[in-house]
């Protein structure tokens, strides 16, 4: 297949270095699969981790030929060596690139490329360009394999301006301020030890640079593809933004690129997890703030040095002139993330305010959540993850809804909320005006009776609870707006460390649940910490009506296999829904006269001559006047799915189902099957409502009723009544989700998450040309959708059929997905669909799953291993 416009164009870049196609493919597609398709950043700075890749690929592969070599020449003389390895030579690209290095060591280029390990010995031995490089050619390798601006176009910047930027940027971000320290300040990284890494990250977090390791400058690399090959990979642009991930972790040293918010912009906390009142008005008339010096005369006397005896943090608070600390740390998670792990480490929610309002919010995810192998994930894929989440665990329905942004309206609204405290303390404050009452709070034995977490105040070194509450620091439940969700559960485990006091006290000990919703303290800090169970937040099934209502029919659920009550949770929709991208036009103005019956009455099907919407099957309605699929139609259908290779398949040039697995080098499509179409009359049409040409848009009539299957195949959908031949049963109802959309959720989502309920709908990709990504689409019901979800599959002679059927949309990219009988079905027989799955095809979207179906005709039937013995008997 012909390589996309994009990868044509990265093969033609690198071409211009004088790679071939062929050097260059299999490493793109490696690059590709690491940076999860994100083309940007492999075009970014004109393909330079392209490139990147290419050379390292190639120097690995020169070393080890040197290796090789240098084994071969043992026993040579020295001077016969050196002589061998300045005349070897080399690939054209490496050369110039070589050339480059030495001449512009203080490039970023360069200098990531150092950091990768071309130490200067290493480029001693290796490079074949002099230092004096003709500055044309030099040009040449700028414009192709050097970086431009960050944001600006490769193409529109020139060598000259590209030099320039360079040079104004580096210093800040590659943090070597002279040419000579490079190789000192990037050792080769590949030669890094973990202290080496270590002694880095202690020097980074000491300094004015980021605080997170991963806040790092942009740096290559290493992906080991395979024991003895590298891929040079560069780390994505950073952004700005609010979530600061853990500090003073070690870096793997094998990471996924990934982007970051960069948190430069913000003051420097070195206190993890510090809360501090602001300036103004958090302080009663007992403690009144000196506007000019500070206004936190409450612990204005509490001496740095005592306070950094007692907790070496505080020195840090006090740099940043805080008076009052404390270490909240209060995991939030909910319940089924929480199984298997420790529950007191899973994460720490944190918030700092400086006095100027300025907030930090930070989130340190624990390590015993992960494993071993915990290998840092790309950061937008870990948003795109939390808002899937977001979006079928809240129902939240807007496409404009992000992580980000939700971050961004909880810094806003701890903000908002800070600040309204001073206005309005009567009624967001409680006062707490002795020990007494907070130990009375804290009942007879001091034991938590609800669910906050109350932190400390200081006057004169040590806990005081005698003056009046200042500053309210919204709780998190506020901020986030969870109390909203019915059926939360407000438990709060907090994980605190509060600084002592100077008698060496501490007033709280860490994971002491306290039973205060308020304390007194202009540091006072109240976060509620909630343990979501799904259950509680997720619609309960209701076991009467699957459907709540939303189908013309009851239907209602049963186990009588297990005490599983209800199948896994969904929202069920009647209809489907339109996830993000795909391009469903509902529009009458589409339809035209030709596709629907204007100039009818009635019921159509009553009508000696079939009107315009029978022209879709070829001149005869599709429909009996009993509302079943005529036979020569559902014959045809069922057919198709029997014995597919008897009838049309279509091969698309460029199958937008490979296209969405690899959307650069994508695989020869397989075939799609060209499957005839059910036309309904639709609000268009003069007919009536009750028109016969009318089935599968009036949506599910019979009884049905969704039971535990005994097989093993889950819960599973069957008939309460008796069904002829050809009825409708249901339709498959979903998110229409364009494929690529269903792979990228596919991608994120791991093990048992993968989407089992998806469905293609590529009924008519041979009607047109090549099909844009927001053509091509496809129904999961995994999140959204109706009982269709629950019809598992059967190989070959399944008892329902699906048909597509076209209701509003006279194109065909979507339709309806609409099930009929393929013969009698008996009232309690499990109805069931053949999903069309090659079972040893492992890319398919769909989870693979060991067929259980029971058919004689099943394809997951492997034929038996041969044992020893029967291997000994067929000789
Ligand atoms: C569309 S869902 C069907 C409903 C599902 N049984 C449930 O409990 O929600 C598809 C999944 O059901 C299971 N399944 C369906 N047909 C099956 C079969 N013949 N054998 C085994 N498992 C089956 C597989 O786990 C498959 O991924």
């Amino acid at each position: 297949m012909a390589p996309t416009p994009r990868a044509a164009k990265a093969f033609n870049a690198m071409k211009v270095l004088g790679i071939p196609e062929e050097t260059v493919r299999p490493i793109l597609k490696n690059l590709l699969k690491l940076y999860d398709k994100k083309w940007e950043l492999i075009e970014e700075e004109n393909y330079r981790a392209l490139a990147d890749a290419i050379f390292e690929y190639e120097e690995t592969k020169a070393a080890e030929g040197k290796n090789k070599r240098a084994e071969n020449v043992h026993g040579m003389d020295d001077m016969a060596k050196e002589s061998l390895v300045h005349n070897e030579s080399e690939p054209p690209f490496k050369r110039l690139r070589s050339k480059h290095q030495d001449n512009q060591a203080s490039s970023s280029f360069v200098s990531s490329c150092l950091t990768m390990g071309e130490s200067s010995s290493r480029k001693l031995t290796l490079g074949t360009g002099s230092p004096q490089c003709s500055s044309r050619q030099e040009r040449t390798v700028l414009s192709h394999v050097h970086l431009e601006d960050e944001r600006s176009e490769p193409e529109s910047v020139s060598p000259e301006t590209h030099l320039r930027d360079k040079r104004k940027e580096y210093p800040s971000t590659q943090h070597c301020p002279k040419q000579g320290e490079a190789e000192r300040c990037q050792p080769s990284f590949r030669d890094r030890t973990e202290s080496d890494v270590n002694s880095q990250m202690h020097h980074r977090n000491k300094g004015k640079e980021p605080v997170s390791p991963q806040i790092s400058p942009r740096k290559k690399r290493s992906l080991t593809e395979s024991p003895t090959r590298s891929i040079c990979l560069k780390e994505p642009k950073v952004e700005p933004g609010i979530i600061l991930l853990p500090k003073e972790k070690p870096m793997p040293v094998l990471m996924k690129p990934k982007s970051e918010p960069f948190t430069d912009d913000l003051p420097e906390f070195e206190v993890p997890i510090a809360i501090c009142p602001p300036d103004k008005g958090f302080l009663t008339n007992e403690a009144i703030p000196d506007p000019v010096r500070n206004g936190h005369s409450l612990v204005r006397d509490h001496s740095t040095a005592e306070t950094e005896r007692l907790d070496p943090m505080m020195s840090n608070v006090d740099a940043m002139d805080q008076d009052v600390v404390s270490d909240l740390a209060c995991k939030t998670g909910t319940n089924s993330e929480l199984t298997n792990v420790d529950e007191e480490s899973l994460a720490n929610f944190e918030i700092a305010s400086s006095p100027l309002g300025e907030v930090k919010i930070s989130l340190n995810c624990s390590s015993a959540v992960g494993h071993k192998d915990f290998q840092m994930p790309n950061l937008d894929t870990v948003l795109k993850m939390v808002e899937d989440k977001c979006l079928k665990t809240y129902r939240i329905t807007d496409p404009g809804f992000s992580v980000m942004n939700l971050m961004k309206e909880l810094c806003q609204c701890f903000l908002e909320l800070g600040t309204n405290s001073a206005d309005d303390e009567q009624q967001r404050l409680t006062k707490i005006t002795s020990k007494d009452n907070m130990k009375n709070s804290l009942g007879s034995n001091g034991n938590p009776s609800s669910n906050f977490c109350l932190p400390a105040s200081f006057s004169n070194g040590s806990l005081d609870l005698h003056s009046s509450i200042a500053f309210h620091v919204p709780r998190i439940s506020e901020l986030l707006g969870l109390n909203g969700l019915g059926g939360l559960n407000h438990v709060v485990k907090c994980n605190q460390k509060f600084v002592g006091n100077s008698n060496g006290e501490r007033s709280m000990k860490k994971n002491e649940p306290k039973d205060l919703e308020y304390s007194n303290s202009r540091s006072l800090v109240v976060v509620q910490q909630h343990h979501i169970s799904l259950d509680d937040i997720r619609p309960l099934h209701d076991v009467n009506d699957i459907s709540k209502g939303e189908e013309r029919v009851k239907i209602s659920v049963v186990n009588e296999i297990s005490n599983e009550k209800y199948p896994p949770t969904f929202f069920y929709i009647p209809q489907n829904i339109v996830y993000q991208n795909g391009y469903v036009s509902f529009s009458l103005a589409r339809v035209a006269d030709e596709d629907c019956c204007s100039s009818c009455l009635g019921d159509c099907l009553s009508s000696s001559i079939p009107c315009a919407c029978a022209q879709e099957t070829g001149g005869e309605f599709a429909y009996t006047l009993e509302g079943l699929v005529k036979k020569e139609f559902l014959d045809k259908a069922i057919s198709m799915n029997r014995d597919p290779q008897q009838h049309r398949l279509f091969y698309c040039k460029d199958c937008p189902l490979e296209r969405s697995k690899n959307e650069d080098l994508p695989d020869p499509c397989k075939g799609h099957l060209v499957r005839k179409f059910i036309k309904e009359c639709w609000s268009k049409c003069g007919c009536n409502k009750q028109c016969g040409n009318r089935v599968v848009q009036r949506g599910i009539t019979r009884n049905l009723q969704v039971f535990l299957t005994s097989e093993e195949k889950g819960w599973g959908l069957r008939t309460l009544e008796d069904l002829p031949r050809g009825a409708f049963v249901c339709e498959y109802v979903g998110e229409i989700l364009t494929n690529l959309e269903l792979h990228e959720r596919n991608m994120r989502s791991s093990g048992n998450e993968k989407h089992t309920y998806p469905v293609l709908l590529d009924a008519d990709w041979g009607s047109e040309g090549v099909l844009k990504d927001e053509e091509a689409l496809c129904l999961d019901a995994t999140y959204y959708g109706n009982v269709a979800r629950f019809v598992n599959h059967r190989c070959f002679d399944a008892n329902l059929v699906e048909i597509p059927v076209e209701v509003e949309t006279p194109d065909h990219h979507y339709y309806h997905l609409a099930f009929f009988t393929t013969r009698e079905v008996n009232a309690m027989e499990e109805l069931t669909w053949d999903y069309g799955i090659d079972f040893d095809d492992y890319d398919h979207p769909v989870k693979a799953f060991h067929c259980c179906c029971g058919s004689k005709f099943c394809r997951d039937i492997k034929p038996p291993k041969r044992t020893r013995s029967s291997l000994l008997v067929l000789r």
